[in-house]
């Protein structure tokens, strides 16, 4: 028997649904498997106060939460600095809003030996650790200089660039060269998988020996395209539950007389949020027969907020948002709902399933989650129109959606028109082949895919031993 040790910066209690896709997958996982998660706390404490760095493990059902808190300063340079001010834009495309300073990188490495330090007393010899998510990367070097021999095992949730942009990174020799410290390397798109490879061949100099397997400094590491899905049946449980159908029922009777358009996603830049009100503004002047009808909800849950570029977004979101119901709203009629607030996930499948026109339209995205939800909370008798951004990671996937380039306005705009007027018979068959699609390669799928490929089989995980980590160990 092996214990699945996952490792990811933001943790939650699987137990409850949290909003943000990685800790929604790694929850649906982990529920399933049991093991040891460990991450941050989500705590931050001031510098130099003895808390600083301080393990604390507590048990939810089969899962055992270790955490650790975060100094200040160590949270400003490598959560807020490396990772999402450099990073995060990096890997999304977005040289121009990236912020090379190199305190962060240095911020950066000192959390990612500060948790192998912390982790390496809690792993078992029969371990398999998952490592998750751009913010820890060099981990599993910092390990192995520490003397880890378990299997180790990395899935990135973002998407990868082309070579040169990733190039354009000072540290990306270093940060790229220390995958190799894992054995196997997981990717949410072949797009992903081809950037890298590239890489590897022309920027790290790896010799390339078939099915993925790149080598390097010794060291052979497998690198392959698992794209995550979402626990179809516990969401479709969600859906039925008393608070969804509440809201369904609620937004039936508020929009009775209108189509409704929406959008969930975290205020983030790579969600393409402003490009969709740009469109929907411009479906408004193209299709006049809408107005007094199609009325968009945007949710846009807050995110990052004390990094700059999420502040300016959310100014200029603000400002679009108020001219669109300016120019086009009436006494009794507002054609935008944007809301700055975080709607609790048991909703979610409510919200989605009173929409006839779900929004999807990230500039890149590594997979995007929310995608998969609205298809699966539709009635099958009378499915809403998924418009998806063929920049999200999930478009590899959902090729039956209305494929969109969000750049383009208009384009966009005749989309969400033909998504407004499409026959209930073409909804209906594209409708049952996404749904096809995301039931096949749901989450358990991902996660049996990812660990089959790291050479363990579900059975070993799947009846695991009473955790025996000791309670606030070390
Ligand atoms: O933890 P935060 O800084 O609040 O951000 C939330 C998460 O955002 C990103 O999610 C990604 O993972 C999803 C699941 O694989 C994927 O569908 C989505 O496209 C990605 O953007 C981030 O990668 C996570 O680490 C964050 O926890
Ligand atoms: O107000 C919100 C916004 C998002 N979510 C959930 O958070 C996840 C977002 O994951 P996705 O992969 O779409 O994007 P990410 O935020 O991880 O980049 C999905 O499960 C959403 O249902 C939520 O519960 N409430």
């Amino acid at each position: 028997m092996s214990r699945l040790v996952v490792v990811s910066n933001r943790l939650a209690d699987p137990r409850r649904p949290a909003a943000g896709g990685l800790a929604v997958a790694l929850g649906d996982t982990l529920n399933r498997t049991g093991g040891l998660w460990f991450g941050w706390s989500g705590t931050v404490t001031p510098d130099g106060e003895p808390g600083e760095g301080r393990l604390q493990t507590r048990q939810a059902g089969r899962v055992t939460l270790a955490t650790v808190d975060l100094a200040a300063e160590d949270f400003a340079s490598y959560y807020q600095g490396y990772s999402n001010s450099v990073l995060w834009p990096v890997f999304h495309y977005r040289l121009d809003l990236a912020d090379f300073r190199t305190d962060y990188v240095e911020g950066y490495r000192r959390v990612n030996r500060l948790f192998a330090r912390k982790l390496l007393p809690l792993l078992h010899d029969d371990d398999v650790i998952w490592v998750h998510d751009y913010h820890l990367i060099p981990l599993a070097a910092e390990l192995r200089a520490l003397g880890c021999r378990q299997r180790i095992g990395f899935f990135l949730h973002i998407p990868v660039p082309p070579p040169l942009i990733l190039a354009a990174l000072p540290q990306h020799e270093w940060l790229m060269r220390s995958l190799f410290a894992y054995d196997l390397v997981g990717l949410q798109s072949q797009a992903d998988v081809a950037h890298v490879r590239r890489y590897m061949l022309n920027e790290a100099g790896a010799e390339e020996r078939g099915e993925g397997r790149f080598a390097a400094q010794g060291r052979e590491v497998r690198v392959g395209a698992f794209p995550i899905g979402i626990d179809v049946q516990e969401f479709e449980r969600l859906g039925r539950a008393p608070d969804a159908v509440q809201t369904y029922e609620a937004m039936r009777q508020e929009y009775s007389r209108r189509q409704l358009l929406l959008g969930i996603d975290r205020l983030d830049y790579s969600k393409g949020i402003p490009q969709r009100v740009r469109a929907f503004r411009e479906l408004l002047e193209r299709y006049p027969e809408n107005e007094h009808s199609a009325t968009l909800v945007m949710i846009a849950s807050p995110s990052r907020d004390d990094v700059h570029a999420y502040s300016d977004l959310r100014q200029e979101l603000e400002g679009l948002c108020g001219a669109i119901n300016g120019d086009f709203g009436d006494l009794d009629w507002m054609p935008l709902r944007y809301i700055h607030r975080t709607v609790a996930r048991r909703r979610v499948p409510g919200l989605c399933r009173a929409a006839r026109v779900g929004l999807v339209t990230p500039l890149r995205d590594g997979m995007n989650l929310v995608a998969k939800e609205y298809v699966v909370a539709q009635d099958a008798q009378d499915p809403g129109v998924l418009v998806l951004s063929r920049f999200a990671g999930a478009a590899e996937q959902l090729k039956e959606a209305l494929l969109v380039n969000p750049y383009d306005t208009q384009g966009m705009a005749e989309a969400i028109q033909t998504a407004l007027r499409m026959p209930l018979a073409e909804r209906q068959q594209r409708h049952a082949q996404l749904m096809e699609r995301i039931r096949q390669h749901d989450v358990h799928w991902w996660r049996r895919s990812f660990l089959g490929a790291l050479g363990v089989q579900d059975e070993v995980l799947t009846a695991p031993r009473a955790a025996r980590t000791q309670a606030g160990a070390r």
